[in-house]
């Protein structure tokens, strides 16, 4: 029986569906995940019904880890690439998405989390001091390729995507909302009502009139990456099979079980 990795809850009488991530211990994003996230994200597009999108966690302290590290070490390249065509696919359903979509980010999110996060248009994070956002490849000793970083720019701009991404930042609730990285803090327990009221004011825009505007902004940086998709895959599985990057995700991944023990 196959698995699942997202709950998704439609409520017909609003038009607003709730994903919830539901791949323990972490949501980290392998290929079987990202593959069952994109073709929900498909449906609900498709779904006339469909207006909005919340993306949270069923994860306790968690949203997403970001891209499943053992996806990308001691991998054939064909596997590489059918991976790094999985992420390309969940951001650009995510990212170009005609339905508002909010992220109610009640864990941690680095990495691709974060990807996934800012892809959404408006992001609430749980005021939890432990909590942790941001794109920190560069601690893994990889480059986050062009369309996380254009992604990241488009929602706290130029400067403070460079230094956040240089460094390998992750930002705490309160640093995270300074940046603009999110745009408002609730507590757990207020999280889901609030995503959801903050869902009715965009409601309230006629859909024809945000979807040109949320696409005129969004539309060149996804229009790069469908022009060079296949460049973009063997780039990456050029890099990521490199030695020197196999041995620092070796090193990232057993750095993460000794913190553990
Ligand atoms: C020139 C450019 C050309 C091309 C582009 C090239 C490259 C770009 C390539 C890649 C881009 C990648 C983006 C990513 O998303 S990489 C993933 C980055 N993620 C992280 O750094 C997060 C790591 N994890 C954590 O920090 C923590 O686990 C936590 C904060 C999410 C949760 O902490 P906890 O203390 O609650 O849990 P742990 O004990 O740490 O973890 C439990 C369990 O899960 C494993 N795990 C954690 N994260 C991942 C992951 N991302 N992938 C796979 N597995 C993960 C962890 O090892 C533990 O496993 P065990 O129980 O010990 O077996």
């Amino acid at each position: 029986q196959r698995r699942m990795f997202t709950n998704v809850e439609m409520d017909n009488s609003t038009g607003v569906a709730v994903i919830k991530m539901n791949s323990p211990p972490v949501n980290s994003l392998s290929l079987e995940f990202l593959t069952e996230f994109a073709i929900n994200m498909e449906k609900l597009e498709m779904d006339r019904g469909c207006r909005g999108v919340i993306l949270t966690s069923s994860v306790p302290r968690i949203f997403s880890a970001g891209l499943d590290i053992t996806e990308m070490y001691g991998k054939t390249p064909e596997h590489c690439g059918a991976f790094w065509r999985a992420v390309q696919e969940m951001w650009l359903k995510l990212y170009g998405s005609s339905m508002i979509t909010i992220a109610a980010i009640n864990g941690s999110s680095p990495a691709g989390g974060c990807l996934m996060a800012i892809s959404c248009d408006y992001r609430i994070m749980t005021d939890y001091p432990k909590y942790s956002i941001g794109l920190n490849e560069t601690k893994l000793g990889i480059v986050a390729p062009f369309w996380f970083k254009d992604t990241m720019i488009n929602c706290i701009g130029n400067r403070a995507t460079e230094h956040s991404l240089q460094l390998g930042l992750q930002y705490n609730p309160p640093e995270a909302l300074k940046v603009g990285l999110v745009d408002q803090l609730e507590t757990e327990d207020k999280l889901m009502t609030t995503a959801s009221s903050v869902m009715s004011q965009w409601l309230a825009i006629p859909d024809h009139a945000r979807q040109i505007t949320k696409s005129m902004m969004r539309k060149p940086i996804i229009d790069q990456l469908l022009r060079q998709r296949e460049a973009d895959v063997q780039n990456f599985v050029k890099f990521i099979t490199k030695d020197s990057i196999q041995k620092s995700l070796q090193m990232y991944m057993e750095m993460l079980k000794q913190k553990k023990g």
